[in-house]
C-alpha cells in the first residue's frame, strides 16, 4: 500500500531552497519551475553546470549562490531539496532541517526524505501527479506519458465551463452539489 498523502503546493508563496548545481539539481529546477515560473526558491552550489546557469538568467527572481552550503541557508525556508553528490552533507541538511521543521526531499535518496516528488501529468487547470511510491520512476514517467496521450485537449476547456456554470447557479450548497452533479453524469460516464 502506498501511505503518502498528495498536496499540491503554492511554490510562489512558500520559500524553497534547493542545494545542488549539476546535473539533477537542474531536473529538480525544471520539475519545479515548470509548475510555476514564478517560484520562490534559493539555490546553494559550490559548483554550477554551465547549462543551468544559463537557465536561471530566465528567473531573474531566484537567487543563485555559489559557494558551499551554510546552516544560515536554512533560515525563512519551508521546503528543502538536496541534489548533491555529498551524502555527509544530505545528512546534514536532513538533521537541520528536522530541528528546523522544514520539509525535506534528498534527490534519489527515498530514506532521507519527507516527500517525494511526483511524475506530473498536465493539461492546462488539470494537473495529476503520480507516485509509484518511490518503486519505480519509470513507470511513473511512463504512466505521465500515457495519461497526456490518452487526455483531450479539451478537458481545459469543460474546466472553465463547469466554473462559469457553478459560479452561475443559485441556490444552496447541496443544490448546487446535486446540479453539477447531474450536468457531469454523461461527461464522466457513472453517478457519483
Ligand atoms: C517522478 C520523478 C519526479 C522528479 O524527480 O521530478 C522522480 N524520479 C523521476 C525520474 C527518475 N529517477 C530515477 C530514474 C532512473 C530509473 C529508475 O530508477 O527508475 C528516473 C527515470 C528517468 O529519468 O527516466 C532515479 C531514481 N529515483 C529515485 C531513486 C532511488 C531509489 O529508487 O531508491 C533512483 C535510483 C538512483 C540510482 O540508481 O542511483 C527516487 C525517487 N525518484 C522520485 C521521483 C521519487 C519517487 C517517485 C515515485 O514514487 O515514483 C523518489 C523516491 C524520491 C525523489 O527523488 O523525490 C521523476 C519522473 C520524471 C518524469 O515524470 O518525467
Ligand atoms: N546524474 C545522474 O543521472 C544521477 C542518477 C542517479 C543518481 N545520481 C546521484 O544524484 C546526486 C547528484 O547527481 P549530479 O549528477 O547532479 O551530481 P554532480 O556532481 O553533478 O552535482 C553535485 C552538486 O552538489 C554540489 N555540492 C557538493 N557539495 C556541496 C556543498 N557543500 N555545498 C553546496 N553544494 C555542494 C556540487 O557543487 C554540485 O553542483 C549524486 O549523489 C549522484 O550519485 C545522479
Amino acid at each position: 500500500m502506498n501511505q503518502l498523502f498528495p498536496i499540491f503546493i503554492k511554490l510562489n508563496q512558500i520559500h524553497t531552497l534547493l542545494v545542488g548545481g549539476g546535473k539533477v539539481a537542474l531536473e529538480k529546477f525544471e520539475a519545479l519551475a515548470s509548475n510555476d515560473n514564478a517560484l520562490n526558491l534559493t539555490i546553494v552550489a559550490k559548483e554550477i553546470i554551465p547549462e543551468f546557469a544559463q537557465l536561471l538568467k530566465e528567473y531573474p527572481q531566484i537567487d543563485l549562490y555559489v559557494r558551499p552550503f551554510a546552516s544560515e541557508d536554512m533560515i525563512n525556508k519551508q521546503l528543502v531539496i538536496a541534489a548533491t553528490n555529498n551524502m555527509e552533507l544530505n545528512e546534514q541538511l536532513r538533521n537541520l532541517t528536522r530541528q528546523n521543521n522544514i520539509l525535506f526531499n534528498a534527490a534519489d535518496k527515498p530514506e532521507l526524505c519527507d516527500f517525494y516528488l511526483g511524475s506530473i501529468v498536465k493539461k492546462g487547470n488539470l494537473k495529476i501527479a503520480i507516485s509509484t511510491n518511490g518503486k519505480s520512476p519509470t513507470i511513473a514517467k511512463r504512466l505521465k506519458e500515457l495519461l497526456n496521450d490518452l487526455l483531450p485537449e479539451e478537458i481545459d476547456e469543460t474546466l472553465s465551463l463547469m466554473s462559469t456554470y457553478r459560479d452561475q447557479l443559485k441556490g444552496d450548497f447541496e443544490f448546487k452539489v446535486k446540479k453539477l452533479n447531474e450536468h457531469t453524469k454523461d461527461i464522466l460516464g457513472h453517478e457519483r
